[in-house]
């Protein structure tokens, strides 16, 4: 059994999942990806002392899975803005976009007064479809998030590190939790936060055999399970 799913299997695991093998399309996977996201920060974080939430979203799913995150916190009881800055013209993610928009979330232009009066960071900016070296403007974002202090959740991947390998350097974001998504990617051993949570309760258990994921079981109806936490 493996305990960690390497980049070009987590890939591998997304093209199967949406191929008439599991017959999966991408917004659905995203929607409970994102929900389980939202539920897992509700968890540990309470909206009364951690309302200001500032997601900083990518230009791929991870991103996606941040809007979908973005709206359920606003039916949870949280204010959250968006950092968008590469905004793909895929009517996917316009729509994401459209749904948080009729949710009066707010989208940020300019991250450096971005984190003024934020509680908390939501990190979706690069998944596991992350290649080094970091393009801008994401490692300025980056730099200034790991400077700030400010707790981040990383969704996936904390953006920035390798998927397989970790953190690249010292300047790299260190979240406080990080929401593994499907199986934790190899970088997940090097998290040092205090909750690492898995999330996307959808693979069917011949999937996981295949791939020789072990996959905790989900409380009852939650979409997310702590698998480790360090309070
Ligand atoms: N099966 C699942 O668990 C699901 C997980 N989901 C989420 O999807 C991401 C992976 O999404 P993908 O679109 O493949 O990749 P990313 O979003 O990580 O990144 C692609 C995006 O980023 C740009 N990019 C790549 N490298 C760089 C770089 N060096 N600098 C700047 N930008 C970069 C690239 O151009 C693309 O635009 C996974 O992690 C989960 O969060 C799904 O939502 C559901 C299924
Ligand atoms: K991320």
């Amino acid at each position: 059994m493996v305990k960690f799913l390497k980049q070009v299997l987590a890939t591998q695991l997304d093209v199967d999942l949406m191929s008439d093998k599991c017959g999966f399309l991408i917004e659905q996977l995203m929607e409970l990806a994102g929900l389980s996201v939202a539920q897992a920060i509700s968890k540990e974080y309470s909206p009364k002392q951690n309302q200001n939430i500032l997601i900083c979203v990518g230009p791929g799913n991870n991103g996606g899975d941040g809007l979908v995150t973005a709206r359920h916190l606003v039916h949870f009881g949280y204010k959250p803005k968006l950092y968008y800055p590469k905004q793909p013209n895929k009517p996917l993610y316009q729509s994401l976009l459209k749904q948080c928009s009729t949710l009066e979330i707010p989208v940020i232009q300019n991250f450096d007064h971005g984190l003024e009066g934020i509680d908390l960071v939501v990190d979706a900016m690069l998944g596991f479809g992350f290649k080094p070296p970091i393009r801008e403007p994401f490692g300025s974002v980056l730099k200034t998030l790991a400077k700030s202090g400010k707790p981040i959740v990383s969704v996936d991947v904390p953006s920035g590190w390798s998927v397989d390998d970790g953190p690249m350097d010292e300047h790299c974001v260190a979240p406080d939790m990080l929401v593994s998504l499907s199986a934790p990617k190899p970088c997940a051993g090097f998290f040092k936060g205090r909750f690492h949570y898995l999330g996307g309760r959808f693979i069917p258990r011949f999937l996981a055999e295949e791939y020789g994921l072990e996959i905790p079981e989900y409380p009852g109806s939650d979409q997310c399970v702590l698998i480790k936490s360090l309070i």
